[in-house]
């Protein structure tokens, strides 16, 4: 039947998964801890080699002795069996795909590149069917719990590799350590089967095997037709045997019969998702066109076909008949490969997807987080902002509680020196302390001889601009407190007024005088508090003489007489 000779998966694949399970379930724990142990070693016999084979950079994505999912990791890019499949026979896989980052084991799930996936693997399966031995499915290192069948066939290339070693003398006979013997036919590659070879390896030994495992079983042989496909036989015999060796004689048949009807639903339901994927195929196929380089691949294979149908000549007709089916066969293959290759492809973009949005979602919540975080210490913050400004206000208060305790109205006197060229006559000033200053009195106006002057603070003849303005200097902070301050000099011509209040002639910064040092302040401590305060400054140069107000800062020339108030 068609429908069987182009089944996708494995059929000794299947019922060695059936049976697996019923084994699993019947066996008694020692049986399965025996078996666990058996296929421990034998994973490892098979890493240890392959890691020998490749050498020990090659193998560093294989431990010595890994689990059965480092295993299936380790080879699951499919370099490591080429590279070792090609030292044991040199050519058998023509092209290597390298992976872009050989350093890293690839974590399960993780997407790995289809392309070197699926060449890669695809061609040391292709290899190693056409050299006779053992396979597995390509799905085998998609998905765990199948690494026996990859350990068998390592085991067997092994076998191989060893047969070759010691001269390759007749025909290739399996190692003892291999579990599952499929085939025996000798290493010549047959062009005409391509694609085909696990399913026309008709092997007279696997029913014979289990022909010889009891007599109960005799239905059995019905699928013994179809087991032939995958040559697991053997394995399955094991199988069969671990599941019935505890097992009373007249448990057997219900046993048999259980098995035998879930292989039989396990099979349809295999089958039935089959058909329905080769409907869709072919659904979709009818209707993007026809695929040139499929028409190209089947055309080719229909002359290899042709080339090999040469050699029987005399069935020409059913040659023509095979050629055909071979070639929808090979068509309906590559359509069923490029099918799971699409599903892989949407397994990977599924997982991409499912990855960024948990990343997403973790980004979320620590955004969330920050956000929660950064909200307590703005609150914090303007909490301490109010408290500093109120702690700012009292302060405030306290200065300008400082100044008018020290007096509203404050009178300071200042002697000036003796003028350069000034004849130098002795001084009237007698004594000065710090607010009182003693001048020489004629005896007609003093009986002392002298007059004492109480000041705020007297400044002598020595002192500096910088000592005259270190007095007056915290009026101006009040001034930007909004209090109202004025600062004037008084006294008769030639005393020194505009000295002290704007500076000499010569203007440096040492001698500038109270005008110039007040607005330098005023300017600083309305810089330092821009942030909190705008401050508006302006200046207004006035001189009254002779009961008149000049305005002094008039750009024209002519200085603006105030009208006088009468
Ligand atoms: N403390 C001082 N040290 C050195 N020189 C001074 C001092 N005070 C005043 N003088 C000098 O004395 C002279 C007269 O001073 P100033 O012009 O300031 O007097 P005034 O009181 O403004 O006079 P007027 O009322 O006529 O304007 C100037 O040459 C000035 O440089």
């Amino acid at each position: 039947m068609a429908t069987e000779q182009v089944l996708p998966f494995s059929v000794a694949s299947m019922v060695e998964d059936v049976l697996q399970k019923h084994s699993t379930r019947s066996s008694d724990m020692g049986l399965a801890s025996r078996k666990a142990e058996e296929t421990s070693l034998r994973r490892y016999e098979a890493a240890g080699w392959l890691r020998r084979a490749v050498g020990v950079g090659g193998g560093k994505e294989l431990p010595a002795e890994p689990t059965e999912e480092e295993f299936r990791l380790g080879l699951r890019s499919g370099k490591i069996l080429c590279y070792v499949l090609n030292k044991v026979q040199p050519g058998a896989v023509p092209k290597v795909v390298e992976g872009p980052c050989d350093s890293l084991v690839i974590p399960d799930g993780a997407a790995l590149s289809a392309f070197q996936y699926f060449e890669n693997v695809r061609n040391f399966l292709v290899a190693v069917e056409e050299l006779g031995l053992p396979t597995f499915e390509a799905s085998d290192l998609e998905q765990g719990g199948k690494s026996a069948r990859i350990v068998n066939c390592v085991l067997a290339i092994k076998s191989y590799s060893e047969w070759k070693e010691g001269g390759g003398n007749g025909s290739w006979k399996p190692g003892a350590n291999l579990k599952a013997p499929v085939c025996v036919k000798s290493f010549v590659r047959k062009n005409s089967e391509p694609f085909m070879n696990s399913f026309s390896r008709a092997s007279s030994l696997n029913e014979r095997s289990l022909q010889s495992l009891s007599g109960d079983l005799s239905s059995y042989n019905d699928i013994g037709h179809d087991i032939n496909e995958a040559g697991s036989s053997r394995s399955l015999n094991m199988l069969v045997r671990e599941v019935l060796s505890n097992k009373k004689q007249e448990e057997i048949p219900i046993i048999v019969e259980s098995m035998l009807n879930k292989v039989m639903e396990e099979f349809n339901r295999r089958l039935e998702s089959q058909n329905e994927q080769m409907k869709t195929t072919a659904k979709d196929m009818a209707e993007s066109g026809p695929d040139d380089s499929l028409s190209k691949t089947s055309s080719d294979d229909i002359k290899v076909e042709e080339k090999s149908g040469m050699q029987y000549k005399e069935e020409e007709s059913n040659d023509r008949k095979y050629d055909l089916d071979e070639g929808s066969k090979s068509l309906l293959l590559k359509q069923h490969m490029f099918v799971e290759q699409q599903q892989r492809d949407i397994l990977e973009l599924k997982h991409i997807l499912h990855s960024t949005k948990a990343g997403m979602q973790f980004l979320q919540a620590k955004y969330q987080e920050e956000f929660n975080n950064l909200g307590k210490h703005l609150y914090g913050l303007a909490h301490a902002a109010s408290g500093y400004q109120r702690v700012l206000e009292e302060n405030r208060k306290l200065y300008n509680q400082v100044q008018d305790l020290k007096g509203n109205i404050r009178v300071y006197c200042r002697v000036r020196p003796f003028l350069p060229g000034q004849p130098n006559r002795s001084s009237s000033v007698d004594h000065i302390e710090e607010g009182n200053i003693s001048i020489i009195a004629p005896l007609k106006y003093s009986r002392e001889g002298k007059k004492s002057f109480t000041f705020n603070k007297v400044f002598g003849p020595s002192a500096t601009q910088e000592e005259v303005f270190s007095d007056t200097q915290p009026l101006i902070r009040s001034v930007l407190d909004g209090y109202n301050v004025c600062i004037f000099a008084y006294g008769q011509t030639g005393s020194g007024k505009t000295y002290t209040m704007s500076g000499p002639k010569e203007l440096t910064e040492e001698g500038q005088g109270v005008n110039y040092r007040a607005l330098g302040d005023l300017f600083l401590l309305s810089e330092q508090r821009k942030d909190t305060i705008c401050y508006d400054i302006s200046v207004q140069m006035l001189e009254i003489y002779n009961e008149q107000v000049k305005d002094l800062l008039v750009s024209d020339g002519v200085n603006k007489r105030y009208p006088s108030r009468r």
